[in-house]
């Protein structure tokens, strides 16, 4: 437990925050800067970017040239980089210049993932970790201390309005009870239907795509999206 923990858990202030990021996946690409100010206008927490290589997920989007770019229009927003790539160690500093503020790779996609963790924090950006629906919540269990944020797919990476995994939320429940101030991230199908599970499995940082993007009014989404996690938050810490 880190000395800010430990203080913040004697004045009940509670470790973690509730922060909606959606991603942009589903969103105007031709625009994706103008799509992802919409979205901060419209209350978004940070950007969560996906990063597909046609490798490790069947699917391609874009790379840091990209990210470079859209860091231009947008200079202050957090960019979550959601790193669906094979040697994820091969764009952590391309990543880094080009303006990212958290690196998530893959657990499945690194053969040294501690060595990883390190070249991702020396470099100045979070440290996320990545895991697949069909990978032990117990590969990330001697990676803790070198992480920011474990994100945990509720569905197979590679596209986005895909039927949300409950049995997921298993996993969040066991990283939530024995990391009370790690940062814990769900990614996959997650929207108002969904979101009770994940806030009480004690997920803080959401991901929501279509949910959001595709909805008449993303603004009062991302708001109540936020209210259901930032309540059991507040319940879990002060009981
Ligand atoms: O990483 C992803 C897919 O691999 C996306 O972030 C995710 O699917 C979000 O979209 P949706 O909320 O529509 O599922
Ligand atoms: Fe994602």
């Amino acid at each position: 437990m880190t000395f800010n923990l430990i203080n913040r858990v004697r004045m009940s202030v509670p470790p973690i925050s509730a922060m909606i990021g959606p991603s942009i996946l589903n969103s105007d690409l031709s625009d994706l800067a103008g799509s992802s100010q919409k979205l901060l206008d419209q209350g978004a927490d940070y950007l969560h970017l996906d990063v597909m290589d046609g490798h490790f997920v069947p699917n391609l989007t874009f790379g840091h040239p990209v990210v470079q770019c859209l860091r231009q229009k947008i200079p202050r927003a957090f960019f979550d980089m959601h790193m669906m790539v094979a040697e994820p160690e091969k764009w952590v500093g391309d990543m880094k210049k080009a303006g990212a503020d958290q690196y998530t790779f893959h657990i499945e996609a690194t053969q040294a993932p501690l060595e990883l963790c390190r070249q991702i924090k020396e470099s100045g950006m979070r440290v996320g970790i990545g895991i697949k629906p069909g990978t032990s919540v117990h590969t990330v269990d001697d990676l803790i201390e070198e992480a920011d944020m474990v994100l945990i797919m509720t569905v197979e990476p590679g596209f986005g309005g895909q039927s949300f995994m409950a049995e997921m939320m298993e996993k969040v429940s066991y990283l939530r009870t024995n990391h009370p101030g790690l940062d814990i991230e769900v990614d996959g199908g997650v929207g108002p239907k969904t979101i009770d599970q994940c806030a009480q499995a004690g997920a803080n940082m959401i991901v929501s795509g279509t949910a959001v993007v595709k909805a008449e009014n993303p603004q009062e989404v991302m708001n109540s999206l936020r209210k259901t996690v930032h309540q059991e938050i507040v319940a879990r810490y002060s009981a």
